[in-house]
Order: C-alpha cells, then structure tokens, then sequence
C-alpha cells in the first residue's frame, strides 16, 4: 500500500478515529447541498446525490476501500464539475489531500465535449492510484444507470458510444482493484454484445 499515507488505509479492521467519521458525514453533508438542485438524467429524474453516495458506496461494498481521502473525494467528486464549488472551498473544509483527489478527477470545462472525452483516454493511466479508485467507481455507477435506464433526449447508439468510450478510459485505471476492474469488464461486454 505505498500510495496510502496509513498501511491499513483499506482494512476494515483498521482504527478509524472520530476525524475520519467526521470528514466523511461533512462530505456526505456538503454534497447534498451543492447538488440539492440538481437531478439526473434519468426518466425518474432522481435526485443528483444518489450518484456521488453511490460511487462511495461502491468504494466500500464493492472494493473494499476503506481510506477516508478516498471516500470523501467520492463524495465530492462532482461538485467542482457540475456546482459552482472551488477548490479552495474544498481545501478548506476537507484538507489539500481530498481537494487534490477530486481535481484529478474534475474535467475541465473550458476544453470542448470531443476534447474533454479524449483527455480522460489520455490521461487515466497518469493518475494517482486514489483518482484511479474513484474514476473506476464514478464508471461502474454511471454504466450501471445506462443499463437500468435510458437518459433522457440519449438513443441506443449515444449509450453504446459511451459504453465503448468507458471502456478505452478503464482501459488506462487497470492494476487498481481487481473486483472493480473485474465488474467493469463484465457490464461493458454484456452490453456491448448486444445489437
Ligand atoms: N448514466 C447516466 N449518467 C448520468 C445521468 N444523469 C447524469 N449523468 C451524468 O452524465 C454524464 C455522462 O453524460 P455525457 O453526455 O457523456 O457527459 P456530459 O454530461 O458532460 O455532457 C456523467 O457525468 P460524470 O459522472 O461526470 O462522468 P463522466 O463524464 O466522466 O462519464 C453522469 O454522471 C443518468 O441518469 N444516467
Ligand atoms: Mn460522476
């Protein structure tokens, strides 16, 4: 675990201390009020937050991460990207570890659509082993929602293209976590098996 500053950053029998709970239920907390406009995509049009809670949930439940930065840049991970969250409010209430997790996975805005989708190609395998984790979570959340339902305004032919551009990401966040890398691999070939 070099990439952790505590080696037993990902076990559950690792000591957790009251500032860890605490980062993460003011994460939780922070990112129900920066999203609370906001809803998805989807015909139910659920509420935003369910994407960011899930993503951590998947962290813990599904990759058995445990370490605090991780699951609270989850939680965090789409504020600077769809509110008008900075980083310096991130810094301020979580510390520079966090924020500099979510900048890594903060695509920047200013770029095109074409550009940005081609940067997250490029630079995945350049990224901390922590960004890594929430990318691939932040993935296997959103091709799961694709699977269950069809956003709004998408067809058949704009899932399947980000089917197969989620899978040129991924391709770059391999030799991270073996289940996640695993479920991925499974959704992206059910799904683009079909017609
Ligand atoms: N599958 C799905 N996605 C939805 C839904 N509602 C909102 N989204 C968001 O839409 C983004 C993917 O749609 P795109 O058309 O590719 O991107 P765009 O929003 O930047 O235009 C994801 O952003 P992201 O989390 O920043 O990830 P990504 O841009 O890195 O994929 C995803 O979270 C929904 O109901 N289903
Ligand atoms: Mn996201």
């Amino acid at each position: 675990m070099a990439t952790t500053t505590n080696s037993h950053a990902n076990e559950k029998t690792a000591a957790y201390t009251a500032n860890d709970i605490a980062l993460i239920v003011r994460a939780a907390d922070f990112a129900a009020r920066k999203h609370k406009d906001q809803r998805r995509k989807d015909p139910q049009q659920t509420p935003y937050i369910n994407h960011p809670l899930g993503v951590a949930r998947i962290l813990t439940e599904e990759g058995n991460i445990f370490d605090p930065a991780t699951i609270a840049a989850a939680l965090l991970h789409d504020t600077v990207e769809d509110t008008k969250t900075t980083f310096d409010e991130l810094t301020e209430h979580f510390g520079p570890e966090v924020m500099a997790i979510v900048e890594e996975v903060t695509d920047d805005k200013r770029a095109t659509k074409a550009a940005r989708k081609q940067a997250q190609i490029d630079k995945a395998p350049h990224k901390s082993h922590k960004a890594k984790l929430v990318k691939m979570a932040d993935k296997l959340y959103n091709l799961r929602d694709l699977e269950r339902a069809t956003p709004l305004g998408w067809d058949r032919h704009r899932v399947r293209e980000y089917f197969k551009w989620a899978q040129q990401v991924i391709a770059g966040l391999t030799g991270t976590n073996d289940a996640l890398e695993q479920t991925l691999k499974e959704i992206i070939e059910r799904n683009l098996a079909k017609k």
